[in-house]
Formats: C-alpha cells, structure tokens, sequence
C-alpha cells in the first residue's frame, strides 16, 4: 500500500505502544494496524504461562512479543527481512528477547522445519495472521508428525487460523476453506468475527485443535 506523508518529515519509521510494550516500525517495508490491538489481547488472553506458540506470520511482533510476557517459548517467524530486522529489534527494546526465536522462512517451510525439529512436541499454539491466504497454508499440517512423541504430556497444537469473507454465511465459508486445506474438517471450531474491514467483508478468527488424522496422515 502506497502511503503519503501529510505533515512532518519524511520518514514512515515510528515507535507504536501497544498494552505497554514498544514496537519500532517502518511503516513503508513493514506491516502495522493498531486497529487489532483488541483482537492481539483477546488471543493473549487464550494462552496460559505453559504454552509455546509458534507465529507463522509475526510481522515484527505485537502478538509474538505480547504472548513472550506471558508463555513458556515464542517461536516467530515472517518472510520479509525488513519485519524479521524489526522483529529482532524489538524483542530486545521490550526485554523479552531470550523467550523468542526468530525465523525468516516462507510460512509453510517454517511449519515443516519447526514440527520436523524436536520442538514439535513441546508446542502448543499455532498463530496464523495472513488473513488473505492462512487457509490455503494448513495444508503444510498434513503428515508433520510420523509418531505420537513420547512426553505424556503432548497434545497437539491449537491454531488459530485468521480468514476474510464477504460472503453471506462467512463462518461457513471460512469453515469450508479449512476443510479443504486440510481435507477434513476440524471437529469443534471456535469461529470468532474480529471485525468488519469493509463494507460486508469480516475478518474471521478460527481455532481449533489440529486433528489428530491430519497432524499423522501418512502421504499418498
Ligand atoms: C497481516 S500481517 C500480520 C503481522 C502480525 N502478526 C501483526 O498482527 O501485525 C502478515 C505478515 O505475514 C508476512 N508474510 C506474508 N507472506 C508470508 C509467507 N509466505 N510466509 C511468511 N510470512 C509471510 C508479511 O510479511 C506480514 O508481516
């Protein structure tokens, strides 16, 4: 998105603070809409001090660094160096850097390399803000894991998958976008409307917990 500046000096580089954490952008190579600060809070309030999340799409951290002060481990990726340079920056301003890890991978390569490693069994919630495409990367679940691991206390991952609509049921829709990403529908979703982004257009929030035929499907 082109942005203009209408007063001041030219620079798009700005210090945002959000729920008392400080992030650094640069407005013109990365992603930034304090319009989801609630939506950030809600799902913070989702995760418990036990859990490790996993940011498949981090940008350069509200939710990655906002879930740090509160969980175990923060695994955080994004494709765009410029996100990833900012994301590093600013888990250091907020003194948060020694619970994150950072990757700068394509979302569905990170899936496959984080779950390959032995964090896999240690990783309990799965973030996905990529509402344009999220969906269309679950298919990257499909198989990544060949066995039940052996800490008794491993459970599969929760996603929390984000999606737009415009259609006239749009949990529905975004329901069957799942679906078919993942060819099979996930039992139990909680669909939750984050806002309207236009007029008739939702963003949609999806969580449920990866199904187990899904996360062990052996490849065809
Ligand atoms: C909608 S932003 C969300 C960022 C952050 N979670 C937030 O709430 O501000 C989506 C992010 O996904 C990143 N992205 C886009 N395509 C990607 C891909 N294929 N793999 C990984 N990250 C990607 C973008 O660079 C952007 O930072």
């Amino acid at each position: 998105m082109q942005l203009e500046v209408l007063a001041g000096n030219r620079s798009l580089v700005s210090t945002v603070v959000e729920n008392g954490l400080r992030f650094h952008v640069d407005l013109a190579t990365v992603y930034w809409n304090s319009r989801l600060a609630y939506e950030r809070q809600r799902l913070l309030n989702c995760f418990t001090r036990d859990d490790v999340v996993c940011d498949v799409f981090a940008g350069v951290g509200p939710i990655a660094i906002s879930a740090a002060t509160k969980v175990r481990h923060v695994y955080a990726n994004d494709l765009n160096p410029y996100a990833v340079e900012y994301l590093e920056r600013n888990c250091v301003v907020n003194k948060i850097a020694r619970k994150i890890e950072v990757f700068n991978m394509d979302g569905r390569r990170f899936i496959d390399a984080i779950f390959a490693s032995q964090k896999a069994e240690f990783i309990t919630q799965v973030v996905m803000n990529l509402p344009n495409d999220a969906a269309e990367y679950l298919d990257a679940f499909k198989g990544i894991l060949s066995r039940p691991p052996k800490n008794k206390e491993f459970t599969l991952p929760k996603i929390h998958v984000y999606g737009f609509s415009k259609a006239q049921d749009p949990e529905f829709e975004f329901l069957e976008r799942i679906r078919i990403a993942m060819s099979e529908a996930p039992s139990e979703v909680e669909m939750h409307r984050v806002r309207l982004v236009a007029p008739g257009k939702w963003m949609l929030c999806a969580s449920f917990f990866l199904p187990e035929t899904v996360a062990f499907a052996k490849a065809v």
